[in-house]
Parts: structure tokens; sequence; C-alpha cells
């Protein structure tokens, strides 16, 4: 039988190598895909909003339906609040997770909530280290519905002015050592941002509005919209810094989105367009207080934000900004009444008009357009300041000597009666003369009211009463308000805030331009005043001090309530609680409801806030040191000389605690 023929061996070498290659080329082939897919698994589990606490997540991009969703398509119960330039609401992953989403408005003022979206996301990655610092964790922008979303961790017991000064006070911060912490933490929070971010950044607008607090009362700083790089390498308008630029090319799926960057420039275009051709117009009613909608002229810029039917308009001229809000201002009516019961109209449209007369010229310039209706806030408000500030200032800010009370007496009994709506122009001519009359008298007596207030702030011209301008009764108080309703209309003129797109870039700040702040709270130079409009770190201290003594006190920097008398020399915060300094009696200033008061705390902020407040911005202390006093790291540090009680004192611890 034939054997079958052997094949050759040669062969079986031949075809080993080839089967060997071709498994490991396939086993390549599969690592590689494995390689791919763990990559593209763990990439998405590091961003998935569903498996991950906010602490770890990256400045990432949402899509905007994932955000809608998430809100039950941004509806009314999910709405957390509602500020200058967006609305913010809870969001819900479907995880579990819950977020806070600020929607930037995409009408009103839509250019500056554009400006104030890429500075959060600019400044996003510079701030991530810091726990008293409210983290951005994404953002969405949506071309087709010309949105902006700004995604932040949930600060579920939202602001400090909410819980301090909302209607529904927080039980947790009638406790003294809650207020104390907090001041601590922002404190922290503004310390971290000027001595350990490099460059520095400045906040701008420091106030309880952006103070949240978490679950545990912990306050971090939130709304970095105004917030500035002390430097100028970082373009920040129109996504053109490389931070910006690379945020917004990434999306969910590793996907380039060059084309959103666009849409945001020409939505600014669009805007800016707008604005030359018309009005500006935007609006902030917090609280359901309702809304007031004003128009600015061309240059002009204009803000409204009712809060607590509180009542706070403005005015302003071409070129300039102002913002006054109801966190700072509060006119309250006898029985509380409401905004419209006081003549407030919703949707009316102010006339613009001057900034100085803020205050008093409310309405009138408006007509039937006015937002307050004519003899109604202003008159009632105004006849009753009138009638406050004509019995004498001294009235209700004693002399030292008591001998106020005399003189106030005498002058009632020589009072005419005259019309509601004037008595603020004789007001003018009274006090000029009678201040003529007094000058030298007056020098003689010491601290009255006009020389108590140019000391204040220590401002130079105190030293060289020569140099005082005159003043009337009504301006020290409308400048004691922060001193700053000059240097805003200065500063504004500088940068406007709607129209005025020219770069701020004077003293080496970054280069979003914006307002600056908020009024009561805004340093007197941060605008333009004294200092000739330089941003500097001391701006957020001085805004530090302010919120500091609306901690202390539980009360609104200007907070004006129809009764009883006596508190009227406490609407304007920060001239009380200089006042109270200067009559060693600091802890009168502390908020009656506090429980657990440590004394020596109350009296170490309140010090520090008048610190915090004097005009010359090297006075004031840098927030490394204020950390420093608070955590006691730092021995307690002394009153402003101009604020020590006469005869001159030292700081009132321990020691001085009985003379009080
Ligand atoms: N991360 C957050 N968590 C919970 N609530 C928030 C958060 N951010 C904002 N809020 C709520 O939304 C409100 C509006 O915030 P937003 O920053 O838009 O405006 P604002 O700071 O009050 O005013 P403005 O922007 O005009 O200065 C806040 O008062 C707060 O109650």
């Amino acid at each position: 039988m034939p054997s079958r023929p052997s094949p050759p061996v040669h062969n079986r070498f031949q075809t080993l190598p080839v089967i060997l290659t071709g498994s490991l080329a396939l086993t390549g082939a599969l690592l590689v895909l494995l390689t791919i897919l763990l990559y593209r698994k763990l990439s998405r589990n590091r961003t998935a909003p569903s498996d991950a606490s906010p602490q770890h997540y990256q400045c990432r991009r949402f899509s905007y339906s994932q955000l809608r969703r998430a809100t039950n398509s941004f509806s009314d119960s999910s709405q957390l609040g509602h500020g200058g330039f967006g609305t913010v609401y809870k969001a819900d992953l479907p995880s579990g997770v819950s977020l806070a989403v600020k929607v930037m408005d995409s009408s009103a003022g839509a250019l500056q909530g554009e400006r104030e979206f890429h500075n959060e996301l600019s400044l996003s990655s510079r701030l991530a280290s810091s726990p008293h610092v409210v983290s951005l964790l994404g953002f969405s922008s949506d071309r087709r519905s010309r949105r902006l979303v700004l995604v932040y961790e949930l600060m579920p017991n939202r602001s400090l002015q909410e819980a301090l000064l909302g209607p529904l006070k927080c039980e947790e911060l009638m406790d003294w050592r809650k207020r104390f912490e907090i001041a601590t933490d922002v404190a922290k929070g503004i310390e971290f941002l000027h001595h350990r971010c490099d460059p520095p950044i400045i906040h701008g607008d420091v106030k309880p509005s952006n103070v949240l607090l978490d679950s545990y009362f912990k306050a971090k700083i939130g709304d970095f919209g105004l917030a500035r790089v002390k430097s100028e390498a970082l373009a920040l308008v129109s996504g053109g810094g490389d931070e910006t630029r690379i945020l917004i090319e990434e999306d969910d799926d590793g996907k380039r989105k060059e084309d959103d960057n666009g849409s945001i420039l020409e939505e600014c275009e669009s805007v800016i367009t707008l604005f030359e051709e018309g009005n500006a117009v935007s609006f902030s009613p917090e609280n359901g207080c309702g809304s007031s909608v004003f128009t600015a002229s061309p240059g002009g810029g204009l803000i409204q934000s009712p809060e607590n039917c509180a009542v706070s308009v403005l005015t302003a001229s071409p070129g300039q900004a102002f913002i006054p809000s109801p966190e700072n201002c509060a006119v309250t009516s006898p029985g509380g009444a409401s905004p419209e019961q006081m003549g407030v109209e919703s949707g009316g449209k102010q006339k613009v008009g001057s900034r100085r007369d803020w205050w008093w010229k409310q309405d009138n310039n408006g007509g039937s357009r006015g937002v307050v209706e004519s003899g109604s806030v202003k008159d009632y408000v105004m006849e009753w300041i009138g009638s406050e500030i004509k019995k004498d200032n001294k009235e209700w800010i004693k002399n030292g000597d008591g001998s106020a009370s005399s003189s106030v007496s005498k002058k009632k009994k020589k009072k005419k009666k005259r019309k509601p709506r004037e008595w603020w122009k004789e007001e003018f001519c009274e006090e000029l003369t009678r201040k003529k009359r007094k000058k030298k008298k007056k020098n003689k007596r010491g601290l009255s009211i006009e020389s108590w207030f140019h000391r204040d702030n220590d401002d130079e011209r105190s030293h060289n009463p020569t140099k005082r301008k005159k003043r009337n009764s009504i301006d020290w108080w409308v400048d004691g308000l922060s001193g700053d309703l000059k240097s805003v209309k200065k500063q504004s003129q500088d940068s406007g805030l709607w129209c005025d797109v020219n770069v701020q870039k004077s003293g080496g700040v970054s280069s979003t331009p914006s307002m600056r702040g908020t009024v009561c709270y805004i340093a007197p130079e941060c605008g333009g005043g004294g200092g000739g409009g330089v941003l500097s770190e001391k701006c957020d201290v001085y805004s530090f001090g302010v919120l500091l003594l609306v901690l202390v006190s539980g009360r609104r920097p200007l907070q004006v309530t129809a009764s009883p008398m006596s508190e009227f020399e406490r609407a304007n915060l920060i001239s009380w609680a200089k006042q109270l300094a200067c009559h060693g009696n600091l802890l009168e200033l502390v908020d009656k409801s506090i429980h657990s008061l440590d004394k020596e705390q109350a009296v170490l902020c309140v010090t520090i806030a008048l610190l915090c407040l004097q005009r010359s911005p090297v006075k004031r202390p840098t927030m490394k040191e204020i950390v420093e006093m608070l955590t006691g790291a730092f021995e307690p540090p002394h009153l402003p000389f101009e604020f020590s009680p006469s005869p001159p004192m030292g700081f009132p611890f321990k020691s001085r605690k009985k003379a009080r």
C-alpha cells in the first residue's frame, strides 16, 4: 500500500510565523480596543454628573437639554433666586446629585451677562482649590436658544442676604458663633483671592448676596462675574483667554465645538448694536416683589433690584452706572406697606437724572412714568428724613457735652410750616446760612455733626478744614452711606455699565469692563474717586468692612424705618457704627436677637470693620491681617484714631470692658 507522502517539513515552519504574527496582531488590536474603551469609560466617569460628587467635578460642558431636564424645564418651582443678570435654579440630576444652575439673562442686560459668564469661566480654574469659594462645576452654551448657563455646587442655605436679612431669618444665624464663623470664612475666602492666587484676584462685589451658605452654614464666596485678575495678561472678553477657549471647545464627548465661541461673539455684537440703537434695560427683582424696568439712554446704565419690598431707585446719567439694591437699602413704611401701597409701579420707567440726588430725587422726574409715584414714597420718606434733619442733627447724634437737646428745642419753636415738597430746597439754604453763622462757634465746640462727618474716614481734608467743601446735612448723610455716590459717578464716566465696551486697563486689572460693585458696599476709591479709579484689593477690604457690620448688626447698610424716631440715627449703618465708636459704645451695634454673644469677638468685628472702612485705602488692613486678627493669630487691633472715644482710648478689650 503506497504510503501517503508526509508534508514537507519546511512548509510547517513557513506557516508558523504567519500564525504567530496574525495572533499577535489580533491580540494587539484587541488590547488597543480595550484600552480605548477603558479610557472612554474612565473619562466619562470622571465627568459624568451621575457618578461623582460636586467636589470632584472639573469645570465641564453640560448639554442644555440635560440641564433643562434637571430643572424641570427651568420651572418656577426649581428657582432658587434671581440676580442682576440671571436666574438661579436647582438642578436635580438623575443620580440624585443636586446642582445650582444660573441661566444668564438672554434679553435684558445680555451683554453684561455674557461678560460675567466669561469672567466666571476664566477664573474658575484658579478658584477651584479654595474651600471658601463656591465651585463653578461647569457651563452650557446653547446656540439655538441663545442661552448661557453656569453650573455651581449647590449651597442649600442659599445666600447670607436671605438667611440674615430675608423675611424668614435663619435661626442658626441667631447664634453668635455662627456669625463669627461666617465672618471668618468670608475673610479667608477673600484672603485666598488676594494672597494665595497668583496673580491676585479682586472680587469686586463682596456683599451678603454673594456669600452663600452650605448645609452646615459654612460660608463661601460666589459670583465672580465682576472679579478681576490683577494682571493685564488675561484677556477675558469674548473668549479671548486661552483658558476660556479650551473650556468652550470641550464637549461632553470630547468633540470640538468651536462654533459656540462664535455664537457668543455674535450675541455680544448684536447686543452692542441693540444698545447703540436704543435702550438697555435690566432688572433684578428678588423675593417676589415684582420688577421695575428702567430704560437708560445710550451711555447710561440702570439696574433696579427690589427685594423684600424694599424700595431702591436710582438715576444715572449718560456714561454712568449705578446699582443700588435692596440688599443695601430698605425703606419701610409704617405697617410694612407693600411697594404698591407705597406707590411703586411695576414696569414703570425711570427718567435718567443726577446721580448725586438719587436718594431724594426718586421721582417727580418721571411724572406719570415715575417708578415711584409722585407724592408717595419720596414725599413720605424724605419729608420724614427732612424733619429729622431739620431738628438739627445734634438731636440724634449728640455731642459729648450733651448740649444738643437744648439747642434743638429752641430751633423747633422757630420752625415755620413748609410745604412738604419744598422742605429740602429750603433746607439747603437754611443749612448754608446757619453754617456760615456758626462756623467759628462750631470749631470751638469740638465735635459737631459736621466735624464728625469730616473727621470720619480720615480724609486728608479733615486735617485741613480750609479745604472742606461746604456741605449740608443731607450731603453728609448721603455721603456717609459709604462715601460712594460721588465716586461711582466718576468711575462710571470712565467705564459705563451698558454701552461702554472700552476696556478698563488702568491699575493692572483684567480687562472685563462692567460696573464695579454695589452701592453701599463699593469703596470710595474703586469707582474713580480719590484713588483715580484704581481697583485694588483694598476695595474688597472696604466691602468686607460693610459686610462685617451687616453681619454683626443684622441690618442693611441703609435701612430707613418710619418709626420710632430713634431708629433714624441707625439708618446709615456705617455712620452709626462710627458714632458708636466715638462714644465708646460699639456693642450697641450688635443685633439684639443674637444669643451666646461673645462681646470681645463682637467688638473685634466692629473694630475690624471700622479699620476696613477708612477712606484711605493704604490705612485699611490687608485681608491676611484681618484673618489673623479674627483667628487670634494677630493681636486685637485698635480703633482708628478718629473713631476712638474722646479722650483718646485704646481698643476696649478686657481691661476696658467695665468702662463700657
Ligand atoms: N450655588 C448656589 N446655590 C444655591 N443658591 C444659589 C447659588 N447661587 C445663587 N443662589 C441663589 O440665587 C440668588 C441669585 O444669585 P445671583 O448670583 O444670580 O444674584 P445676586 O448675587 O443675588 O445678585 P447680583 O448678581 O445682581 O449681584 C442668590 O441670592 C441665592 O439665593
